[in-house]
């Protein structure tokens, strides 16, 4: 059997462990499977003195990331800090620059810098791989790179954040509190270092840019994504999508459209109202799951743990595995030159249906000034809820949906609205997502 392949791995938290955990308890399994051993040999955290619950005896611990970088007991650098700058992003920098292959879950790092990434692999023949970065344990990045290999993907969604569907999912199921709710998906490990990133949008924008990229064979555009989280979605509107057939969840969607300049692309993370009988309506907790619409697969969906210290090692050591193996391929799917700069799309033309909560005065006439508003931008409604007050006293609820129409008349209406003082806050639109 060829030598083991060496792994210098930085980072000893949730996912490192669970690394360390996984090539112990499936040693066996793995070299079969990899043709060979894969060995952890050196590590690096933070804090040497921290007990993690695991045996580092046999394993070198290397003072400094740069040292970790340069070691030439190692082949492959697996990085597991986190962070799109600083230390993450001078190891990987420093790894692949000295043609040691990088395994990294950092979607932040790959969302900002995957194409620097992806050339200084192709530039000094190191694997880069980072299967771990989106969705946690479900195979999409390979599933997307090589089994839909063969198709054109005219589009990608999916749920792509398990702390934002644990917190949303827990809200529709119990009635929980927000701030209760987030703090479970903590203590669980599933958020963040700063979970702002997981209830913003951020870390479901960072994995669909990822996606996108490689879906569509274009350089990876993080700056592209429009992004709103979930902290303004309150129980209310839970409340009001189930009485209308819908579950809420954090989606993102990347859609590529043919028009006559070029294909263009629309990437959008956003709380969405999804029909009960949508496959994304069944899927809670800190579960993902990702469709891919191919020319000729037609619709493809993934699903499985988004999060955790299992179901993400599983996909670091998937990469190490196909690394072992000299399955590398290209980042993206493609070499670095052949990706295209895709156009951003712009969406006031998309018809759709839309989900709107205003926060409105309680007095007459009000309804009929939204109303008057949704008429004179050409929205048509399809559905109205008027319901108490507003928890805080300081005015009622009015939910509504949409028929379908081009998403520039809700923006319109929005703006003949933005000057009444019949509302007392912002209204909140939440899209439908079609199927
Ligand atoms: N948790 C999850 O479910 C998932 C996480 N990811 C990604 O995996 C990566 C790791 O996440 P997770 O394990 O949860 O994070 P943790 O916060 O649990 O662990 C981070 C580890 O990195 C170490 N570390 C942090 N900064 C430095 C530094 N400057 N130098 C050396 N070591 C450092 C910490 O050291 P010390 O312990 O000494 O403080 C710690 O061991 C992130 O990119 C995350 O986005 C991806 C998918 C799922
Ligand atoms: N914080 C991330 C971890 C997995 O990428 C999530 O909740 O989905």
């Amino acid at each position: 059997m060829p030598d083991a392949l060496r792994v210098g791995m930085a980072g000893l938290g949730t996912v490192g462990v669970g690394v360390l955990r996984l090539l112990e308890s499936n040693r066996d399994l793995v070299r079969a499977r990899a043709g060979r051993g894969i060995e952890v040999v050196a590590v690096s955290a933070r804090d040497r003195s921290k007990d993690r619950g695991v045996d580092l005896s046999r394993v070198r611990w290397a003072d400094s990331l740069a040292e970790l970088a340069s070691d030439e007991d190692c082949d492959i650098v697996v990085e597991l800090i986190g962070g799109a700058e600083g230390d993450a992003l001078d190891l990987a920098r420093a790894a692949l620059s000295q043609g040691r292959g990088l395994v990294t879950a950092n979607k932040a790092l790959i969302a900002h810098h995957g194409l620097e990434m992806a050339r200084l692999a192709e530039e000094n023949a190191a694997p880069l791989k980072f299967e771990a970065a989106v969705a946690g344990g479900i195979p999409v990045v390979a599933g997307l790179r090589e089994g839909a290999a063969a198709n054109a993907i005219e589009r990608i969604y999916g749920i792509l954040n398990g702390t934002s569907n644990y917190v949303l999912s827990e809200m529709e199921a119990s009635g929980a509190d927000f701030g209760d709710v987030l703090a479970d998906a903590q203590a669980m490990g599933y958020a963040e270092a700063d979970p702002a990133f997981d209830v913003d949008g951020t870390d479901a924008a960072h994995k669909l840019a990822i996606l996108a990229a490689i879906g569509f064979g274009s350089r990876i555009d993080f700056d592209a994504v429009s992004v709103s989280g979930i902290a303004e979605v309150r129980a209310a509107d839970i409340a009001h999508a189930r009485t209308l057939g819908f579950v809420i969840r954090l989606v993102g969607v990347a859609d590529c459209e043919d028009g006559p300049e070029g294909a263009r692309l629309l990437q959008r993370v956003r709380p969405c109202l999804v029909p009960k009988q949508h496959p994304l309506a069944h899927v809670t907790g800190p579960t993902n799951a990702v469709v891919a619409e191919g020319d000729f697969a037609g619709r493809l969906l993934f699903q499985g743990a988004g999060a955790g210290a299992g179901p993400t090692a599983s996909a670091v050591v998937a990469d190490l595995i196909d690394i072992a193996r000299g399955r590398t391929g290209h980042p993206f799917s493609l070499p670095v030159d052949s990706l295209v700069a895709m156009e951003r799309a712009d969406p006031g033309h998309r018809v759709g249906r839309d989900y709107i909560r205003f926060t409105v005065a309680d007095r007459p006439g009000v309804l009929a000034e939204i109303t008057a508003a949704m008429r004179d931008a050409g929205v048509s409604i399809e559905s109205l809820i008027q319901q108490g007050r507003a928890q805080d006293g300081n005015g009622v609820l009015v939910a509504m949906v949409t028929h379908e129409g081009e998403e520039r008349c809700v923006r319109h209406a929005l703006e003949l609205l933005e000057d009444s003082d019949s509302l007392t806050a912002a209204p909140l639109v939440l899209p439908i997502l079609r199927d």
